[in-house]
């Protein structure tokens, strides 16, 4: 099927700003007793796609969750798009949240509403002119070829249909940053791909950074052999022994950041605990 990309402008990401999207610098947090991040710094640069992979219950979802200040560090320093957002406000936080697109857990809809208002609602939430909201639902839904589903409800929609409208969500601000909490979780292998795609696609046709936690190594492998074609509009392999040199890895064990490379680096890392996380 043909399709246009129709976003008004590109992402900020998208205009060479060498400056780190992301910046974790010692970042710990913990809930009463329980420490789940201990003393993570990292970074995620300009075009970059940083795959967090770890064990249930390692506080990935908490690190997303404290990218864009839904949670406060303990200690150390978050930066965002440059700021300083450690000890910022809600009103403070508030723009630079709204240049982050969000893919929840599970897609996290709103089930009475129909898709275009679920798609629409931080737009709509920010009394945006009613036909410039329709005009970039179409445009997002578009891009995750459902615009039929633009009067359904969520309930009418499959696991896989429900996590592009998500997607499609996130990305309705050209966001200038995407964070991808399990997009893939609970849906079956095939679905799973075609979600993947997604991701690969505004990689690779907008290229917006983003930071995607995934418990599927399959994912995280697709991403990084796989490019999206625009001719064919869809994603296709890298030529053999090929990867995706914007994309790698961040590996989260036991609150600690043991790992922070590039694919090569995270095969042939001989830390025992990666070697069987990959096995
Ligand atoms: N708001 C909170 N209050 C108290 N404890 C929390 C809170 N958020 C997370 N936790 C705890 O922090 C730990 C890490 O949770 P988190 O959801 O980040 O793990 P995860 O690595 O994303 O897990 P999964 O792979 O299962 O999604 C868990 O023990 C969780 O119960």
């Amino acid at each position: 099927m043909a399709y246009s990309v129709q976003f008004a402008h590109e992402p900020a990401s998208a205009h060479g700003s060498s400056e780190p999207v992301v910046v974790f610098e010692h970042v710990s947090i913990g809930f009463n007793d329980l420490k789940v991040l201990k003393d993570v710094s990292f970074q995620v640069g300009p075009g970059e796609t940083r795959i967090l992979l770890g064990p249930a219950g390692v506080g990935k979802s908490v690190l997303l969750k404290l990218v864009n200040g839904l949670l406060r560090p303990d200690s150390g320093r978050i930066l965002l798009f440059g700021e300083d957002i450690t000890h910022m406000t809600e009103r403070e936080l508030f723009p630079l949240r709204t240049r982050t697109g969000m893919v929840f857990q599970e897609g996290a809809l709103f089930d009475s509403l129909a898709v275009r208002d679920n798609v629409g609602y931080q737009l709509m939430e920010r009394h945006k002119p009613v036909d410039e909201v329709d005009r970039r639902v179409r445009d997002s839904l578009r891009f995750v070829e459902l615009e039929h589903t633009y009067d359904l409800l969520p309930a009418s929609l499959s696991g896989g249909m429900r996590r592009r409208v998500a997607i499609a969500r996130a990305i309705i601000d050209q966001p200038d940053l995407i964070l991808y909490d399990s997009p893939t979780g609970g849906l079956d292998p095939i679905t799973s791909t075609t979600i993947i795609e997604l991701v690969v696609k505004e990689r690779d046709v907008l290229g917006t950074p983003s930071l995607l936690v995934t418990h599927r190594l399959q994912d995280a492998f697709t991403m990084v052999t796989h490019r999206f074609d625009q001719t064919q509009n869809k994603m296709v392999p890298l030529p053999h022994g090929q990867i995706n040199a914007k994309t790698s890895f961040l590996v989260l064990h036991d609150g600690k950041l043991i790992f922070d490379g590039t694919t090569a680096e995270l095969i042939t890392s001989q830390d025992p605990f990666i070697k069987e996380f990959l096995a």
